[in-house]
């Protein structure tokens, strides 16, 4: 075909390559072309895309199949594309039809665009195969002309027209084949992205559609089973009969279920009343279990369980034998103020006031359940909120009771000490009448609305600190107290107690796994700093975590622990001894003091620098301790001469008096020696001693008064390695309290001056004189 013109048709939305069949709407323009062709040039014409911004280069040599109306019922034709052709410049031709010279590209077939063409056709067969296409995968097999292979892109519909123009003005077969067979590549490309993010998105869908087919039947199945509908009155009436409950509460429970029939299903209160017999179904009206009074026993259960502790378990016991007595006697437990109705095991963290209770629990046979009273503030927690109440509830008390199972349980109120009390009630004060064996009885939950008697249960309750217990409720407990233990204990415990259970946990056996005392004594003294066990025991749990691990990675069959295998398990140690480094400058006196976590050492720091004379007190101390502050320096100032102070070294400075840890609120009178102490060592320029601490009042005149927590005082003072410590005169009593082995390792210094404080505790002035020269 040779033609040197042809009516031209410029098409917009359609990219036409040699060897496509089209159908084409017949606009004015395409009619005139079509017209054109049909009368003045054997049915030919050129379809070339209409470019934006130039005339195209190339177009394709088309003949008209067949004219007729279009799907839509406009005039519309079919055209088969034949040849590729370069268009030339326009001409005049006749009819409406623009018409341009038109110049056929002659191919040549090279062996290398054969291969080319294998190439896409296996790539098109890819994509075909994708989209299961069979019937064109048998045509593209048939096709043989790699020329007309390239240009069958032009059905491909994930090419653009862009694309295609681009084939359609590549008149070299190779060229054309390279660029369509990287296209298709980067289309297979990304289709088998699309479709791996397809799948997981089918995945997806696919579980929830199985998780939702499955609960739909799930409640069929409820259904069957006569689970899935609420219970009706006839239900609740009939577990009311039978349930054995107590009168009161039976008739209650009956009014409730009438309620339950007249009310409706959609009224929310029927779920309310639901709610209410629920509970009331699930206490353990009737249940009792059976008490062991055997005061040997208990206190055999208490020795199994607890290393040491020798008076509280004696306190205990005899708590138990009063108390069955009594029970057998026939009279009522005492109640009311000073009656010690209740033991509340007072001490630090971690020294075994929980596992007591339990022990107390298991000596009497009885079911151990715990009610946690740290930050409680709303008295509604203790008793319940009142039903008309939105998700009301029963209170701790009666949540108790349900957990455990009986009615005469043992019941640890823990952290009684940390309940507040705010614009919610007061949480102490229902716990007043829980505790009180004169109403306890008769105990009214708000929720619940009906008498429950707690005079059967075993009330202990714990605390850190029982200064901040309300004295009401004090006034009612009869105190123990835990102090903390010394390093021999808590190796001890540690040996006999921590690490059988730890192995345990660990499933490990003491064939196994063995540690020494030494490093059980090095983990109590510089791995820990606690008055309790609790941190020694995460430790040893660690430790024997990491034993099972190396005895299932290794070949060994057996690892003992001992004193420098430590840094390798647990790290370097986490507390060395302070002291010397911190009383190294004058100024610092190391004092003794009880925090909610035991005894403790704590630094007192007093520093002073040019200006009016005056004095700061920092680290968050509380009235008291400011006025030992005062009192301090008044007192340093007052006894100038007698402390051997220039006098006018007070006269023109101010002096900073500082207790870290800054963000520890400090109170309490018992720092007034140590106060004293650094003031003086101030301003005499002789450091404190490092291996003494001290605690004390102190009065303006300088008697020094008794303070309390001697014993747990002096377990810090041993456990931060001081050697020897200053005490309060009338204090001495207490020293027998404190173990044989604290008061061993300690030098102890009973005062009533403070002046001997000062004067025992401050390196003598010729020692700093030999030093300072040296
Ligand atoms: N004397 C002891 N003999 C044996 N084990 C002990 C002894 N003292 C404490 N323990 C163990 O130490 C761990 C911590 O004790 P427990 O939880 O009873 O402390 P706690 O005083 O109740 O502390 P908290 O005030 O934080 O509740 C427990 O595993 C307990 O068994």
């Amino acid at each position: 075909m040779t033609q040197a013109s042809l009516p031209v048709l410029f098409l917009s939305d359609l990219v036409v390559l040699p060897g496509m069949v089209v159908p084409i709407a017949l606009d004015d323009a395409a009619q005139a072309a079509v017209d054109a062709a049909r009368s003045s040039s054997g049915g030919e014409l050129l379809l070339a895309p209409r470019l934006e911004d130039r005339y195209a280069s190339y177009g394709v040599v088309a003949s008209v199949e067949r004219v007729g109306r279009t799907m839509g019922g406009g005039a519309g034709a079919v055209l088969r594309a034949g040849q590729r052709a370069r268009i030339g410049s326009g001409v005049t031709g006749p009819g409406a039809a623009l018409w341009v010279e038109v110049e056929p590209v002659a191919e040549t077939v090279t062996d290398h665009a054969r291969e080319l063409a294998e190439e896409y056709k296996r790539l098109v067969v890819a994509v075909l195969q994708r989209r299961e296409a069979w019937q064109i995968i048998d045509q593209v097999h048939q096709m043989t002309d790699p020329s007309k292979i390239a240009d069958a892109a032009g059905y491909a519909p994930y090419l653009t027209d862009e694309q295609k123009r681009e084939l359609l003005e590549t008149p070299d077969v190779e060229e054309r084949l390279e660029t369509v067979i990287a296209w298709t590549r980067d289309h297979l490309a990304e289709a088998e992205v699309s479709d791996k993010i397809n799948e997981d998105v089918r995945e997806g869908m696919e579980k929830t559609q199985r998780e939702f087919l499955l609960r739909q039947q799930l409640a069929a199945i409820r259904k069957e089973l006569g689970e899935g509908e609420p219970e009706g009155a006839e239900d609740y009436r009939s577990r009311v009969e039978s349930a054995d409950l107590p009168e009161d509460v039976r008739a209650a429970a009956l009014k409730e279920v009438d309620k339950l029939e007249r009310s409706s299903e959609q009224n929310p209160e029927a779920a309310w009343i639901r709610t209410w017999l629920d509970t009331v179904l699930e206490l353990p009206w009737g249940e009792r279990t059976d008490d062991v009074n055997d005061v040997t026993a208990a206190r055999a259960q208490l020795d199994a369980d607890h290393h040491g502790l020798d008076e509280v378990k004696e306190r205990i016991v005899e708590y138990l034998a009063v108390r069955s007595r009594r029970a057998e006697r026939g009279l009522q437990v005492i109640g009311g103020r000073g009656s010690g109705a209740v033991i509340l095991l007072a001490g630090p963290p971690g020294v075994g006031k929980t596992s007591l209770g339990e022990s107390v629990a298991r000596a009497m046979g009885r079911t151990f359940v715990r009610v946690a009273l740290g930050g409680v503030r709303d008295e509604a927690e203790i008793r319940g909120h009142r039903r008309t109440y939105v998700g009301a509830l029963p209170g701790r008390i009666v949540r108790a009771i349900k957990e455990a199972g009986s009615m005469n349980p043992v019941v640890l109120l823990d952290e009684v000490d940390k309940v507040g009390s705010d614009y919610r009630g007061d949480p102490a004060a229902a716990l007043l009448e829980v505790l009180d064996p004169a109403q306890n009885h008769t105990f009214r939950d708000h929720y619940l609305e009906l008498d429950l008697d707690l005079s059967d249960v075993l009330f202990i309750a714990t605390a850190n600190v029982v200064e901040q217990i309300p004295q009401a409720l004090l006034d009612r407990m009869e105190l123990v107290t835990l102090d903390g233990y010394t390093e021999e204990d808590k190796v001890a415990i540690a040996r006999d107690f921590l690490l059988p259970r730890q192995l345990e946990r660990a499933a490990l056996t003491e064939a196994e796994v063995s540690i020494t005392d030494a490093a059980l004594r090095e983990l109590a003294a510089n791995y820990t700093r606690e008055a309790g066990v609790r941190q020694m025991e995460r430790l040893l749990a660690k430790a024997m975590r990491k034993a099972a691990t190396k005895l299932a990675v290794g070949d060994r069959e057996r690892i003992d622990i001992d004193e420098p295998d430590l840094k390798e398990l647990l790290g370097r140690p986490r507390f060395t001894p302070e002291s010397a480094e911190r009383t190294a400058v004058p100024g610092v006196a190391t004092g003794l003091a009880v925090t909610g976590m035991g005894g403790d050492v704590l630094f007192i720091e007093a520093s002073a620098h040019e200006g009016t004379a005056g004095l700061t007190l920092t680290g968050q101390l509380g009235d008291v301790m400011k006025e030992s502050a005062q009192i301090a320096l008044s007192f340093v100032k007052a006894h100038a001469a007698d402390l051997g102070v220039d006098r006018a070294f007070f006269e023109d400075k101010a002096i900073h008096v500082h207790v870290p840890a800054g963000a520890t609120p400090k109170d309490g009178p018992s720092a007034g020696i140590t106060m004293v102490t650094a003031l003086t060592s101030l301003a005499t320029g002789r450091p404190v001693r490092s291996e003494v601490g001290m605690t004390g009042e102190v009065t303006l005149n300088g008697r020094v008064l008794p303070i309390g927590g001697l014993k747990q005082k002096l377990l810090a003072a041993q456990r931060a390695g001081l050697t020897e410590v200053f005490v309060p005169l009338r204090n001495e009593p207490d020293l027998d309290d404190v173990p044989a082995e604290v008061r061993e390792a300690l030098t102890v210094h009973v005062v009533g001056d403070v002046l001997d404080v000062v004067r025992g505790a401050l390196t003598p002035a010729d020692e700093v004189a030999a030093t300072q020269a040296a």
